[in-house]
């Protein structure tokens, strides 16, 4: 039996059940699905200071004992580098795991995200990746992350978004930018016409598969478990042994 621990770096426990139906539809029968997120942190991460804000409580639960391999699921890959020195399994952001798997269902991708202010994060890493040609453009829809569901409108105007996006790039496929927007994929690829990917659904078969095939992040080098070190004031808790 394979454990996938799939961490929502926000706080928002509705997000992390949409996330949760997302992983769990992938799944191979054998794997456990545990999504989970932190008790500490920003409700929703639209910004650097969000982003950062996350990594201490999204590291508290990549450090938790009982997972075979981690899906980060937040678009900005949070704290992946050091999600990777800390587990001893593989682990995968989502925006990783749906840009390699748009790359392969054609020429060029188009993202389509939350905020404008969260594009040139996308952007980055895209070249990061090494997608920086396969992506064809970023787009934004300009609602917040946690209006994806409280938002009746929300649906109606990503769909608008990215047939703008196919349109404007010629792309051949659309990455969804947010895990808020996990529940929407079938949704809008049947009102698109071209596939459009999960990066949450990705990123678990990801995971999945490299638990599978009994690979994992080398331990090496770069990504060796960190230096022990005093670590002081509120963050004392997460000083390791
Ligand atoms: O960056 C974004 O807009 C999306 C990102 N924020 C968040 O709380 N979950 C996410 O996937």
């Amino acid at each position: 039996m394979t454990v996938v621990r799939v961490v929502n770096p926000n706080t928002t426990a509705s997000m992390t059940a949409t996330i949760s139906r997302a992983a769990r539809a992938v799944a191979l029968p054998g794997t456990v699905v545990e999504a989970v997120n932190p008790d500490t942190g920003p409700a929703s991460i639209e910004s650097h200071y969000d982003e950062a804000l996350a990594v201490p409580g999204l590291l508290a639960e990549i450090a938790r004992a009982g997972a075979d391999g981690h899906v980060i699921a937040c678009f900005g890959d949070p704290g992946l580098d050091a999600a990777r020195e800390l587990a001893s399994g593989p682990v995968v952001g989502i925006a990783e795991a749906a840009m390699h798997a748009a790359s392969l269902l054609g020429r060029g991708f188009s993202v389509v995200t939350t905020l404008a202010r969260t594009e040139g994060r996308a952007w980055d890493l895209a070249r990061a990746y090494g997608f920086g040609e396969r992506c064809r453009g970023v787009h934004s829809c300009e609602i917040p992350v946690l209006a994806l569901e409280t938002d009746p409108g929300a649906r109606a105007v990503i769909t608008s978004v990215c047939r703008r996006a196919l349109e404007t790039d010629g792309s051949d496929a659309i990455v969804l930018g947010c895990a808020g927007m996990a529940d929407l994929c079938g949704e809008i690829s049947a009102a698109v016409g071209v596939p459009v990917v999960d990066g949450v659904a990705a990123a678990t078969v990801l995971v999945e598969s490299l638990v599978r095939l009994g690979l994992s992040t080398g331990k090496l080098g770069e990504f060796a478990r960190p230096p022990v070190k005093p670590y002081a004031g509120i963050l004392q808790p997460w000083a390791l042994t």
